[in-house]
């Protein structure tokens, strides 16, 4: 008899994670808080990371991005496993994280800390000519210091300096803390607009409805575990019933979405308590101009030659809104915060309402021109983007205003720097752990060495000295005990010594080479 196994083939366009953790543990003071975390971010995607005080969000990034050392578990980016490298070298590769408490130095100006980000190779220049379009805010304010700067700001400031180091892959950790709804919204739809240039983005939020406003995926972390990944509305449902007790459905969640008030998750150990307003932490709110179908329509819009209008005024509901209609075009009336508060909201309830959060909600269209009323491309910003596959646009979505310029055709968003990231982490040098042990035993073989060769020596002079006279049998004997000294202290210290250098050369050959045999550059 013939049994025939069929095993699943991986599709071509299967890329691996951009970043994972595979069943990472962390301690402190050998307290243990990460219980063995597994999650996956594809590239191009932005990955929310749910969960209340104390879960171990914030240890988590400091793993991934080597600030604090896993006890157990491993790290890999782009296909390299990364665990032991130092943060400074993942910074190098383009690695950066945003740290809770924005971590700007007060006392120093705006434009010198935005100069920190120069030890990518960037010129001062190069850095706030990549930065002040994004953030005209900072470029008003670059010689202010930045601890006089509003709590906003001064987390705009941290993004910024994040944002000028080029990277691949985002880390950003708790965007919201100490900040208003609003700027929180404005910070967030930066945050898309990062994601829209094809940076990958991890972050850990407690305030659940707006992350799941600009997230492709989503994942809940309680006590030390990721205990739920999936889609933005698959969580705001599941986290719904799971504090409820409801049925989860996106009508219930929707239901309560337009009372205004931001959601918190809060609470320890392995359930969570949300603050009030309950129902609206369900909803995702959809971020006017985030989501992967704005990000598409904005990168689309790049690609056409256009100018993609990448400033962020405050407030911005103008720009929101152009950037769901794929233009550069403000909108007419979107310059009161309050108003785009509310519409955020009431987009999210009905979009949460219908299963996929419609931006073109009653509140958008009561507000707005004629034409984004029917503007159905925002539908898409709950859509899913695994593993670089691009957000998709719904049948018959026109993108722009009846009397309006066409727009142009929601893509792709930009191209992840998979395979930049890929190639740079070859070449990373990760310097082994060496445990206390490591190090006395190469020394020993140090001492060692030196005993035996200083044996062979003591023989040999001895052999040959009037006053003590050695025959020439016991001077062979000394000679060769310090022979097998030497040998045996060198043996000691190639072990505990070069053979990390000779293993990160031979890693480092492998790994090149897969580079090279493996996946071609994209061609643009
Ligand atoms: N430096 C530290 N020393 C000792 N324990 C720590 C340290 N930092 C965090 N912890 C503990 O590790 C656990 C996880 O903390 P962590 O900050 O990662 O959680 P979190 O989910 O980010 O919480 P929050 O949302 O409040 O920032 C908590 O119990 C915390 O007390």
């Amino acid at each position: 008899m013939t049994l025939t196994l069929e095993l699943p083939v991986p599709g071509p366009q299967e890329a691996p994670p951009l970043l994972e953790l595979r069943g990472v543990k962390a301690a402190y003071e050998q307290v243990e808080v990460l219980h063995g975390v597994d999650l996956a971010v594809p590239a191009g995607s932005v990955l929310a990371v749910l969960g209340p005080n104390g879960a171990g969000k914030t240890t988590m990034l400091k793993v991934a991005s080597g600030m604090h050392p896993p006890s157990g578990g491993d790290i890999w980016l782009a296909g390299r496993c990364v665990t032991g490298a130092a943060p400074v070298d993942l910074a190098r590769l383009g690695l950066c994280s945003i740290p809770e408490g924005r971590g700007v130095f007060p006392n120093l100006t705006v434009s010198e800390n935005l100069w920190m980000a120069s030890y990518r190779g960037m010129s001062r220049s190069q850095i706030e000519e990549r930065v002040f379009p994004i953030f005209p805010r900072l470029k008003e304010r670059r010689r202010q210091a930045a601890g006089t700067m509003s709590g906003g700001e001064q987390q705009m400031l941290a993004m910024a300096r994040a944002i000028a180091t080029d990277p691949a892959v985002l880390l950003i950790d708790e965007l919201s803390m100490g900040l208003a709804p609003l700027v929180v919204e404005q910070l967030f739809e930066i945050v898309a607009r990062i994601a829209g240039t094809g940076v990958t983005v991890l972050l850990v939020e407690q305030f659940a409805q707006t992350a799941l406003g600009v997230a492709d995926l989503a994942a809940v972390m309680t006590g030390g575990r990721i205990t739920a990944v999936g889609t933005p509305q698959e969580i705001a449902a599941g986290l719904h019933s799971a504090y409820l007790g409801g049925d989860g459905s996106a009508e219930e969640a929707a239901g309560a979405a337009e009372a205004g008030e931001t959601p918190q998750l809060k609470g320890t150990g392995t359930a969570a308590t949300l603050v009030a307003p309950v129902d609206a932490a369900m909803a995702p709110k959809a971020l006017p101009g985030s989501g992967p179908a704005a990000r598409a329509a904005e990168s689309a819009t790049a690609r056409n030659g256009e100018a993609a209008d990448t400033t962020v005024a405050l407030p911005v509901a103008g720009d929101r809104y152009s950037a769901y209609l794929g233009g550069g075009e403000q909108g007419t009336s979107g310059s009161d915060p309050d108003s785009a508060a509310g519409r955020g909201g009431a987009g999210a309830g009905a979009g949460a309402g219908q299963g996929k959060a419609h931006g073109e909600s009653s509140g958008v269209s009561q507000g707005e021109s004629q034409g984004e009323s029917k503007g159905e491309t925002r539908g898409e910003v709950m859509s899913t983007n695994t593993a670089g596959v691009p957000p998709t646009v719904p049948a018959g979505t026109p993108a722009a205003p009846s009397d309006g310029p066409p727009a142009p055709p929601p893509g792709p968003p930009a191209e992840p720097r998979t395979h930049a990231l890929a190639q740079e982490v070859a070449g990373l040098r990760i310097k082994p752990p060496s445990t206390t042990l490591d190090t006395q035993l190469m020394w020993l073989g140090v001492v060692l060495l030196v005993a035996g060769i200083g044996t062979g020596l003591g023989a040999y002079i001895m052999a040959h000295t009037t006053r003590l006279q050695l025959t020439q049998n016991d001077a062979i004997v000394v000679g060769l005990v310090g022979v097998t000294i030497s040998i045996a202290g060198m043996a000691l210290f190639i072990r505990y010594s070069l053979s990390n250098f000779l293993r990160f050369w031979i890693a480092r050959l492998i790994a090149t080479q897969q580079q090279g045999g493996g996946q071609q550059p994209p061609t643009s």
